[in-house]
């Protein structure tokens, strides 16, 4: 089975986070979205992996995809962003007839997608999606399921027919690339892959659903991100390598050799990146610094901060904060007590 990972999209949920580089770069627990999809995949076996992208998202993606080993990646490009079912249309040469896995490249599951791929190979259906109960189903693609069978698939209902929603991993025979030619827009004009799947259905194809075991995140909005952030930190392990003086570490905390801890205190989970410098501050549970970063003189807890971000004499407490690439943060007294920001790459924010 071959991998198809749509990385295509606009992402402008994630606005401003995505006005300077795309969704699947951008990091939770130390390592971009798409690298943790791309370990998902290669977890369950798949190891030949196609990733699709958009003429916005190819520099970044091609640049950070080149940290990953150990598969065969291939970017194919969707130079027009007509839907997921459009996206998946576009690595129909490249599948050459084989089975694929869909992974939508905003997805994380905590247990991933071993258990798809076994049930997959074990009953070979035409398709076999990954299912999970939500409590608002009208904004996802939603199954009507009968023992296993899924008998109807709706994207976006107004009037859902379950509380099951489609999660983002989705594992296909061959007959998935001919439902998709020719297939009409939807109302909302894009080409979906719920409609795909309809058509399947109704040509009497084997569908079958599996429930997601453990939770799931789809990091569309910036909220998912720190989510994302705090499922994944939850299962990081003690890991201190680098100078620690004068400070305070409790819980646990990654503190790779290049980076140093002075009069400060941590409390984990913390993910700390290379060469980060952290003097007199508190870093709180739930935190990921990017590599590069300065953090003086200032708290933060429950927030990601990517590469080269100064955080220096903040006298107010940031919390669920999202900061960009080389965003500095100075300044500040105590009222209020704490700040939540969300910032794009290069932002400056003095307090004054
Ligand atoms: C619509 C579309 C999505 N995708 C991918 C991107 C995501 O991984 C996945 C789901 O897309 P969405 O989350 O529906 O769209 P998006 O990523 O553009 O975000 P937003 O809604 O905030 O603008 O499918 C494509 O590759 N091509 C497309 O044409």
């Amino acid at each position: 089975m071959k991998g198809i990972i749509p990385a295509a999209g606009l992402g402008t949920r994630l606005r401003p986070l995505t006005f300077t580089r795309p969704k699947p770069v951008l990091r939770v627990a130390g390592k971009p979205i798409i690298v943790h999809a791309i370990e998902t995949l290669q977890t369950a076996g798949i190891n030949e992996i196609a990733v699709i992208v958009s003429d916005l998202t190819r520099t970044e993606i091609e640049y950070t995809l080149r940290s990953v080993s150990g598969c065969q990646i291939t970017l194919i490009d969707q130079h027009e962003q007509l839907g997921l079912g459009h996206a998946v249309g576009m690595a129909c040469e490249w599948a050459a007839g084989g089975d694929v896995c869909v992974y939508l490249g905003d997805n994380l599951f905590e247990f991933g997608i071993n258990s798809y791929v076994e049930q997959f190979n074990a009953e070979r259906p035409d398709a076999l999606i990954a299912l999970v109960e939500v409590a608002d189903p009208s904004a996802f693609g939603v199954a009507r399921v009968n023992q296993g069978h899924i008998v109807e698939l709706v994207e976006k209902p107004k009037e859902p027919v379950s509380n099951l929603a489609v999660a983002g991993a989705y594992f296909f025979s061959s007959r998935i690339f001919q439902a998709l030619r020719d297939l009409p827009p939807s109302a909302r004009g894009e080409y979906e892959i719920t409609d795909a799947i309809q058509r399947l259905i109704r040509e009497g194809a084997t569908v079958l659903g599996q429930r997601v075991q453990g939770w799931w995140k789809d990091t569309g909005r910036p909220s998912d991100l720190l989510d994302a952030n705090r499922l994944l930190l939850e299962r990081l392990e003690t890991n201190i390598e680098g100078q620690v003086s004068g400070s305070r570490l409790s819980g646990r905390v990654h503190l790779p050799a290049s980076s140093r801890v002075l009069s400060s205190k941590i409390v984990g989970p913390v993910m700390i990146g290379e060469d980060v410098v952290i003097e007199d501050a508190y870093i709180g549970p739930f935190t990921s610094i990017g590599r590069g970063s300065v953090i003086k003189h200032a708290e933060v807890e429950h927030s990601v901060l990517e590469a080269f971000v100064r955080i220096e004499s903040v006298d107010v407490r940031l919390q669920d904060c999202l900061i960009g690439l080389r965003a500095r943060v100075s300044g500040g007294r105590r009222i209020p007590r704490t700040l939540k920001l969300t910032l794009s790459d290069a932002s400056e924010v003095e307090l004054t």
